[in-house]
């Protein structure tokens, strides 16, 4: 299973087949199943030359099916599957109910999460409670994560706002790999946030790395954001987060990582690294610069999106996500 990349066409490679596609476009649809797989939109663009599509494929033939709201797709070792929730002026209950199926249709088939995305429509407003949308959310997902006894093993994940359309979720998991969630020794877990940032802490690994059963292997890497401990840093200050928030990913990726995680030769990664990389960026006109620092840390053969976005805590800029390809597959 691979990323074919941030994508304008949808043809995978000879061989190839359709797992996940996801389109970053100007408006919410709901998820179709067309041809063999789910098919997500997004909000995320500002114009149709903006969006573009996040194509996942494998190697093998893919079932699609549907199990209550959940749209998926598998090919007996990786999964893809995807909900979408309407907008709503509260999330935590239906966010309770989609999440518990989504973990109910990974554990019945077999299969482990090993990367989550969630872009949720006015995340930093208040719902009709008062609360903001975030911490909702996040009230709705941790309801499910400790009914299941899952207090630290969440994979790597994004929460990013959307343009509108209620909450998407999308989720990769597998059967047979070897998975190992990391952590980031200069940032708390974010299962220990202090209540200060909402009832309910957030639950996501600072990464994940996976040794699949093809003798490939990847890291994810989550949402990253110029955070140290559990405070926010250079607050106001883009470029000062968004150089944070690089070298939070140049940590957990890097070889004194990986050896404390116990991972395979414990080689290290660098930013250089990263085959494909989102970037979501508060203010629009805040994305030259994040470009400028961005582009002068990431290959330049990397497939990489910049996108204006609402970010899950209302005094950050800048959030980076990566993908580091350690060995590809077949
Ligand atoms: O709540 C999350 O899962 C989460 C929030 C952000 O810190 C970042 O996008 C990663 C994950
Ligand atoms: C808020 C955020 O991006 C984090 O918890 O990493």
């Amino acid at each position: 299973m691979t990323l074919h990349g941030l994508k304008d066409e949808l043809t995978p490679d000879a061989g190839r087949h359709l797992l996940g596609v996801v389109d970053f476009t100007t408006k919410s649809r709901e998820i179709t199943i067309d041809s063999s797989c789910p098919r997500v939109s997004v909000q995320l663009a500002t114009t149709i030359s903006d969006g573009f599509s996040e194509v996942w494929t494998t190697a093998r033939p893919v079932t699609p099916g549907r199990y209550g709201e959940i749209s998926y797709a598998a090919d007996g070792e990786f999964l893809f599957c995807a909900f979408h929730l309407p907008e709503s002026h509260t999330y935590a209950d239906a966010t309770e109910a989609a999440y518990a199926d989504a973990l109910a249709l990974t554990s019945s088939l077999g299969y482990r999460p090993f990367r989550i995305w969630h872009y949720i429509g006015s995340l930093n407003d208040l719902n009709a409670d008062g609360l903001e949308v975030y911490r909702d959310f996040c009230v709705g997902r941790a309801r499910v994560l400790e009914r299941h006894g899952i207090t630290h093993d969440m994979p790597a994940a994004t929460v990013i706002g959307a343009h509108g359309g209620g909450i998407v979720c999308y989720l990769l998991a597998h059967r047979s790999g070897t998975q190992v969630n990391l952590e980031n020794p200069r940032q708390v877990p974010a299962y220990h946030y202090p209540r200060q940032y909402g009832p309910k802490a957030p639950n996501f690994a600072r990464a994940t790395h996976l040794a699949t059963c093809d003798g490939a292997a990847f890291v994810y890497v989550s949402g990253t954001a110029g955070i140290l401990g559990h405070a926010t840093m250079h607050e106001g200050d883009v470029a000062g987060q968004c150089r944070l928030a690089l070298d939070n990913i140049a940590h957990v990726i890097g070889s004194g990582n990986m050896f404390a995680h116990d991972i395979g030769s414990c080689e290290g990664h660098a930013l250089t690294d990263l085959s494909t990389v989102k970037i979501y960026v508060r203010h629009r006109a805040d994305i030259p610069v994040v470009r400028e620092i961005c582009d002068a840390a990431i290959s330049g053969t990397a497939d990489v999106a910049y996108l204006n976005a609402d970010i899950c805590r209302s005094d950050l800029l800048v959030e980076v996500e990566g993908i580091v390809a350690v060995r590809p597959g077949p």
